[in-house]
């Protein structure tokens, strides 16, 4: 091929636009490198077709390279929580006695949305505005499906959601109460009792949930001490953080990376009384890569093993042909088919199922059975077979399953799960109001139909 020619076809298969060039993005680069980022040199941002936002490298990129490293006092992690005052305030300068009476209620999570629902509504000037100014609008996270919708989503999606739910209607209601009873005059505290909104903490609760790394800074400071401060509403770890710059990277189950905090000898366990920004000074957040990006290329890091319903329900997005996607059964309704059927359970097998914890993870995947399931069945065929001992046939499986008579047991239950997914991917393909959630849940949808036609051939 010609030097010309592939020089095109390089050109045709560049599917982004830069956008350091926007104003916006402009100032984020400005804002990151007074405040002491070390980026490296050959990467940018840009949207791309098929990802959205991400980074772009110029230039090659080798194993080994660092990508990012930002100063601790850069991120949004417990210790600015807890340096700011006014915000902790909010608990402590308060009629109730918040920190006995929602001692460990808050996951660390809530905390950190509340706080940027906090940072929201401070002045663009503020410390946090600009990066503020850099996050996205709004989240393609099922959570925010309309109602009329969600009646023909999957319920393992649903059941997500749910549980997503009731996290957010719970801390949402303990931040409105504890903000009614707040006597703190500061002006921020008093914007954000005018402000704080419903969609406000939804939005910044996806926000932490699509965005942030883990961090665990329990060297640096002193977590065992945490005397009267607003740690003791926390009723999970504190180790994750939010990174400017390095929160736009996408992910790929492909890629490897590893991240470090660079700490100086002598910072260790600070005592939480004792915080203070100039302590932290010389603490730095690194991130480098292990893979190999060609020029012109996104940079990617992963984010850990997902399979599509968590990306979906979790992060927004969907990753075609993904193997770690599975379709889920529970334990009611499996008895319930089986008791409905030529294979009804005794209370003998069920003790047996459940003292061998053959009750959860039942599933189906592109291979087949998961090993649960497959035990499981072994129990409901061979259990009253005395030429079997179902001990050692449990004890074999876990070595090899080849038993495909198995599959038949629960193939017209399956056949109905498939049925039921197919009806509703119809139903929701007709729908009028089109969009990104929408497709996701579809494609993961139809992906679950893929997994249950592939069983039903085997
Ligand atoms: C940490 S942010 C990455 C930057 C983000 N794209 C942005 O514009 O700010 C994570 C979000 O990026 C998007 N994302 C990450 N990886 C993706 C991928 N492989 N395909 C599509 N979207 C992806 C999802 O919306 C996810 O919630």
């Amino acid at each position: 091929m010609g030097r010309a020619r592939r020089r095109r076809r390089q050109k045709k298969a560049r599917k982004f636009c830069v956008c350091d060039y926007n104003p916006e993005i402009i100032l984020l680069n400005r804002w990151l490198s007074k405040n002491g980022i070390r980026k490296n040199e050959k990467v940018g941002l840009a949207i791309f077709d098929d990802t959205g936002r991400g980074v772009l490298t110029k230039k090659k990129i080798k194993p080994g390279e660092e990508l990012l490293n930002l100063p601790l006092n850069l991120t949004i992690n417990v210790t600015t929580i807890l340096m700011d005052l006014p915000f902790c305030n909010i608990f402590l300068e308060n009629q109730k006695q918040c920190l006995l009476e929602y001692k460990h209620s808050i996951s660390f999570q809530s905390m950190m949305a509340f706080y940027l629902v906090y940072l929201k509504v401070q002045d663009v000037n503020s410390t946090w505005g600009v990066y503020m100014k850099s996050l996205p609008l709004e989240y393609t996270v099922p959570y925010f499906l309309p109602n009329e919708i969600k009646c023909f989503i999957d319920a393992d999606i649903l059941s997500v959601i749910s549980k997503q739910k009731d996290v957010i209607d719970l801390s949402y209601n303990i931040f409105v109460t504890v903000l009614k009873s707040n006597i703190s005059a500061d002006s921020s505290v008093q914007s954000l009792k005018k402000m704080f909104t419903k969609s406000d903490y939804e939005w910044a609760y996806f926000t932490v949930n699509t965005r942030c790394v883990y961090m665990d800074l329990t060297k640096v400071i002193d977590l065992s001490n945490i005397g009267n401060s607003i740690l003791n509403l926390i009723s999970d770890n504190t180790k994750i953080s939010l990174c400017p710059y390095l929160d736009m990277i996408n992910h790929s189950p492909n890629a490897r990376n590893e991240a470090q905090l660079i700490v100086s000898k002598d910072i260790e366990n600070i005592k939480v009384r004792d915080l203070n920004r100039d302590m932290l000074a010389d603490v730095r957040f690194s991130i480098y890569t292990k893979n190999n990006f060609n020029p012109y290329s996104e940079v990617f890091i992963c984010y850990g093993d997902s399979h599509n319903l968590k990306l979906i329900t979790e992060y927004g997005f969907f990753l075609p042909n993904n193997d770690l996607d599975y379709v889920s059964f529970t334990f009611e309704d499996v008895k319930t088919f089986l008791n409905s059927s030529k294979f009804k359970l005794s209370q003998e097998q069920l003790s047996f199922i459940s003292s061998h914890g053959l009750n959860k993870d039942l599933y189906i995947d592109i291979r087949g059975l998961s090993y649960n399931f497959y035990g499981f069945l072994m129990v409901v065929k061979y259990y009253y077979n005395h030429g079997k001992d179902v001990s050692k046939l449990l004890y074999s499986a876990a070595i090899c399953s080849t038993d495909n008579s198995l599959n038949d047991i629960i193939a017209p239950m399956v056949v109905q799960k498939l049925v039921t997914i197919k009806e509703s991917v119809n139903k929701l393909n007709v729908c009028e109001s089109k969009c990104v959630i929408l497709d996701n849940c579809v494609e993961l949808m139809c992906q679950y139909v893929r997994i249950l036609e592939n069983f039903i051939k085997c």
